[in-house]
């Protein structure tokens, strides 16, 4: 049975994509290195094995093809050497399922001008159109050793009238050889100084020793193991991407042609900053860069360099949708969507994604951390009577219970025992607004009160209704945690509801609960003679609200037409038909047994192909209040 298609929070759509390159292997437990591709059809004959799945792409494998020229992509670039071994972590789930994040690595070879810091933004708008501008990725890179300590910076401002002595002799100290006795030292240096002649002269007078006791800030070790190329200061900062320069310490591609004879040989003495130039001037000289690149930088004053440089990209650079394309057999559509509820992402996988399920649960909660803590799959369509979901629980921690903040108000839910639809956030804001402040409403299917509690902020008094304990449970939680408590003067419940009703007689209504079938709470809400008169009233139960309405006949035939008020009634419904306003409508009449007029209809949103969720509002009409 095929599935209805995956509800999405950004992007509706599901899209079949073309097989990556390299092989997606699914095996019970182990690696698979030898032969991937018949994991993968041992694995696909046998759904249920994938249940352990381990993931494996076959590094070796990897042939960039050659239809994909420009832009990040998994099928482009080169694979790191040696690999890199720092994110050779991977992701795991509670059952064994992992994804080994270090053959999501790519390289790729991109030139870059390196220039001072204080041009660098300057220029970054000038050379807009000539940078990488890759997503995700900032045409300003920054390598270890870009920043120049600022004292270095002092001192190299002072050597610059005895030409390179004092910058060689500043160099010799930075390298340990304090040749230069007289010169001021840095605190760093001083102190280096002091460490190194401590032990043969003995007594020593301190410049500050406070300062030079101070324990040093402790710095995140890195492992020799990790070390690879590619593992540096900003592998730390930003797990997505690194720029490596080739051959720094050469010295080479220096704009001395450009800049004129005055900058050959030397280089810029402070900060810099690399600027990433466009994927097809990788391995290009100066001399080959067009007139765009090269007439900005003529004007400024400093040295520039044209480097050579590696971006590496890694697993937590892609998107999801370009990891599960990698990943996922050829020929399957790539799950794009899910909806969101607090901290829980909702699939709603169709068939054939099952056996991939907690693979692609594990991509979802990866690329949302920290906002998405589980993730879940949809495995029934909604069938009970109190409207739940039943859902499989596949990464994450295994609460159910979030919190919902819609409207401006916090709603907590437990999605295995209440209902919640966070699609349903704009129809609700949008009936809302339709009241006013002199009404009192009355929901007959609150659920955990959604509508009931944002209501209360505005209308005079709230009668919540719903017949799951649990649901009516959340609703009383979530008035307290709306600071709605004093409002609330008590909830009732079924088996005393008349006698307390009389004690609230003499009171302040503004909100109450009930935990009451549909039917017998509209009846005794109508017959009853309350303080105030309801005006509005909510049936939020799409799938059979209408079959309720017969509820309304005759709720006033006791009493006089004119100590009544007839309330306006909001029913919703869905309608596959042509022409679902009249559908709904015609539903509507064989409900009451009556032609109902004057009925404004608003589409509130397609549930499925071809399937309307509507909202009929109407006035009660008065044959019906007051007949017999
Ligand atoms: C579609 S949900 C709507 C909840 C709420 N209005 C919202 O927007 O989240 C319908 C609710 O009606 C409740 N319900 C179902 N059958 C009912 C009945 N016969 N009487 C009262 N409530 C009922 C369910 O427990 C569920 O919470």
């Amino acid at each position: 049975m095929m599935k209805k298609s995956m509800c999405c929070c950004s992007l509706a759509a599901l899209r079949t994509h073309k097989p990556l390159p390299f092989p997606v292997c699914i095996s019970l437990s182990v690696v698979a290195a030898a032969s991937p591709r018949r994991c993968l059809s041992k694995s696909l004959s046998s759904p249920s094995s994938s249940l352990n799945a381990v993931l494996s792409i076959a590094a070796d494998d990897y042939r960039p093809p050659s239809s994909f020229h420009f832009g990040p992509s998994l099928r482009r670039g080169h694979l790191p050497e040696p690999p890199p071994l720092s994110l050779n972590h991977s992701s795991e789930d509670g059952d064994g399922g992992v994804i080994e994040k270090a053959k999501f690595c790519r390289v790729f070879d991109v030139a870059a001008l390196r220039v001072p810091v204080e041009e660098c933004a300057a220029l970054e708008s000038h050379l807009r159109g000539h940078l990488l501008n890759w997503p995700r990725v900032r045409n300003i890179a920054r390598v270890p050793g870009d920043d120049l300590d600022l004292e270095i910076r002092r001192l190299l401002r002072e050597g610059e009238g005895d030409g390179g002595a004092r910058l060689d002799s500043l160099a010799a100290r930075v390298d340990g050889r304090a040749d230069v006795e007289t010169a001021a030292l840095s605190p760093v240096l001083y102190r280096e100084k002091l460490a190194k002649e401590f032990n043969c002269s003995g007594f020593l007078k301190f410049r500050n020793l406070a300062k030079l006791s101070r324990p040093k800030k402790k710095k995140k070790k890195l492992n020799s193991k990790d070390g690879g190329d590619l593992a540096s200061k900003n592998l730390e900062k930003n797990d997505s991407y690194v720029v490596k320069v080739i051959g720094d310490e050469k010295d080479k591609g220096d704009l001395s042609g450009l800049l004129g004879e005055d900058f050959k040989g030397r280089r810029w003495r402070g900060p810099t900053r690399l600027l990433l130039l466009d994927e097809k001037y990788a391995k290009k000289g100066v001399s080959e860069l067009p007139e765009a690149i090269k007439v900005p930088m003529i004007p400024l004053s400093s040295s520039f360099e044209l480097v050579q440089c590696q971006l590496a990209l890694f697993y937590d650079y892609w998107s999801m949708s370009e990891l599960l394309e990698a990943l996922l057999p050829e020929g399957l559509i790539v799950p794009t969507g899910f909806e969101t509820i607090g901290h829980i992402a909702h699939l709603n996988l169709r068939d054939e994604h099952l056996p991939f399920r907690k693979l692609i649960a594990q991509i979802v909660l990866d690329k949302n951390r920290p906002k998405i803590q589980t993730v879940v799959n949809k495995m029934d369509a909604i069938q009970n009577e109190y409207r739940t979901m039943q859902l499989e629980v596949l990464v994450g921690n295994h609460s159910l219970v979030t919190t919902v903040v819609e409207n401006g108000f916090r709603f907590q839910v437990d999605l295995g025992k209440v209902y919640w639809n966070s699609k349903l956030a704009t129809e609700r804001q949008r009936l809302i607004c339709s009241f006013t402040r002199s009404d009192v409403v009355c929901d007959v299917f609150s659920g955990v009160g959604p509508i009931a509690i944002s209501a209360a902020r505005k209308v005079k008094c709230v009668f919540a209704n719903d017949l799951n304990p649990n649901a009516v449970e959340y609703l009383e939680r979530n008035i307290v945690l709306n600071k709605l408590e004093r409002k609330v003067e008590f909830s009732i419940t079924t088996d005393f509801f008349w006698s307390r009703l009389l004690v609230c007689h003499s009171r302040v209504l503004d909100f109450l609960v009930f935990n009451m079938e549909g039917r017998r709470f509209i009846a005794a809400m109508f017959t009853t003679q309350l303080r105030y008169s309801i005006t509005q009233v909510v049936m939020n139960l799409p799938n059979d609200a209408t079959e309720f309405l017969d509820a309304f006949r005759g709720v006033f035939r006791n009493t006089p037409r004119s100590a009544r008020t007839l309330p306006k009634i909001h029913v919703y419904g869905f309608s596959k038909a042509q022409n679902p306003e009249y559908d709904f409508q015609e539903r509507i009449n064989v409900a009451l047994c009556a032609e109902v007029v004057d009925v404004e209809m608003h589409r509130v949103r397609l549930v499925a192909p071809g399937k309307w969720m509507l909202c009929a509002s109407f006035i009660l009409p008065e044959d019906i209040a007051f007949g017999k």
